[in-house]
């Protein structure tokens, strides 16, 4: 076992992160040491590195910064119970207090005292990195690191798009940045048709087409909701899923869902959104879904009965591969640039 591993680091409250060679750590009680076998890019880990207003008030530099992974459990720390030395896992990066009102109402995913692994704590863009033994998820070997490692962002999308009946209903997603492409791919498994995916990047309308969607629009260039209208014989959609975070495709979505269909709200809004709540939801008699997070862990365990289906699309969404972390700063600047489905890190 060596001493010294590298990692990506915010070392500074600034623009960037910096390659670091630091000391292996070790785990305390609850914790077992992983060693990484694959991780990927999240848009919080980019707010880090582009250290926007939310950074600035949430890090603690010098942080490794990163949480979606898969890796091999090398070191167990006293108490843990259940997992060995060799076990393959992933991290759920929401850390529960298991005490609060909602945690006992089993309603972990909303806990009022949540840790965000890897954002309040040291994180997995690193060799090795310690892990609380209460968030680890044991993966079958069936599924590829570069699959595994994007477990956490795929249990948003599959909270997002299973919130509600989905087989044989017809769907629009807006906004195909990674989140969306991987809705996408859920959507299609699960047997939604047609799904109308609007997106005003080219290059991610492109991935969204080889992911499975039936229709891509440019919300920029085309009328969203008379093009949804047309496509569904001037009924809307039955299912609504925001990925994108536009006040503007929030009020496209709403218009274009039909009367009494299901509103799933993922995306993050830059402040508050007005909307018509009368017509567009109150008199249309939606029912909507606030999404955060993944449900402990019964969204985990779709998730990996998904990919082991192998009915996920998840290929084209892999759009950048790099072996180590050397090209980080191209991996980052490409992903700002929006030229990106997800970027996984392989360290294998
Ligand atoms: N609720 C939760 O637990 C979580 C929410 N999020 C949020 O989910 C959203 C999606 O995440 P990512 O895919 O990583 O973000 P992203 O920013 O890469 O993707 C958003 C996509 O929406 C597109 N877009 C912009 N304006 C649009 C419009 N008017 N109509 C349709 N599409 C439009 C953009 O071109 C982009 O491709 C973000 O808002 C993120 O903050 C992310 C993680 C967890
Ligand atoms: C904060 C994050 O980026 C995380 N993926 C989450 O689901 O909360
Ligand atoms: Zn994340
Ligand atoms: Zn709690």
């Amino acid at each position: 076992m060596p001493e010294k591993m590298v990692a990506i680091m915010k070392t500074k409250p600034a623009y960037g992160a910096e390659l670091v060679e630091v000391d292996i750590p070790k785990p305390g009680a609850g914790e077992v040491l992983i060693k990484v076998l694959a991780t990927s890019i999240c848009g919080t880990d980019l707010h880090i590195y582009e250290w926007n207003e939310w950074a600035q008030t949430r890090i603690k530099p010098p942080q490794i910064m990163g949480h979606e992974v898969a890796g091999e459990v090398v070191e167990v720390g006293p108490g843990v119970e259940g997992i060995e030395v060799g076990d393959y896992v992933s991290v759920e990066t929401h850390i529960v207090c298991g005490k609060c009102y909602a945690c006992r109402h089993n309603r972990y995913h909303v806990c009022q005292n949540t840790k965000i692994f890897g954002v309040d704590t040291n994180g997995v863009f690193a060799e090795y990195a310690v892990v609380p033994a209460q968030n680890v998820w044991k993966n079958p070997k069936s599924i590829p690191p570069e699959y595994a490692t994007l477990q956490e962002p795929l249990g948003n999308a599959v909270d997002t798009v299973l919130a509600g009946p989905i087989a044989g209903k017809s769907v629009l997603i807006t906004g195909a940045g990674p989140l969306g492409l991987l809705g996408i791919a859920v959507a299609k498994a699960s047997g939604a048709y047609p799904v109308i995916v609007s997106e005003p990047s080219e290059f991610r309308r492109e991935l969204a087409k080889k992911v499975g969607a039936d229709y891509v629009l440019n919300p920029f260039e085309e009328d969203v909701v008379r093009e949804v209208m047309n496509i569904t014989d001037g009924n809307g959609v039955d299912v609504f899923l925001e990925f994108s975070g536009a006040p503007k495709a929030l009020e496209q979505g709403l218009q274009a869902v039909t009367p009494g269909g299901r509103v799933s709200l993922l995306g993050l809004f830059p402040g508050n959104v007005s909307i018509d709540f009368n017509n567009l939801i109150i008199f249309k008699a939606l029912t909507v879904y606030g999404i955060t997070g993944r449900h402990l862990w019964e969204t985990w365990y779709t998730v990996s009965k998904l990919l082991q289906s192998g009915r996920l699309n998840i290929d084209p969404i892999i759009t950048h591969k790099y072996k180590g972390f050397d090209k980080y700063e191209e991996a980052f600047e490409l992903m700002r640039a929006g030229k990106t489905g997800k970027i996984v890190f392989m360290l294998k």
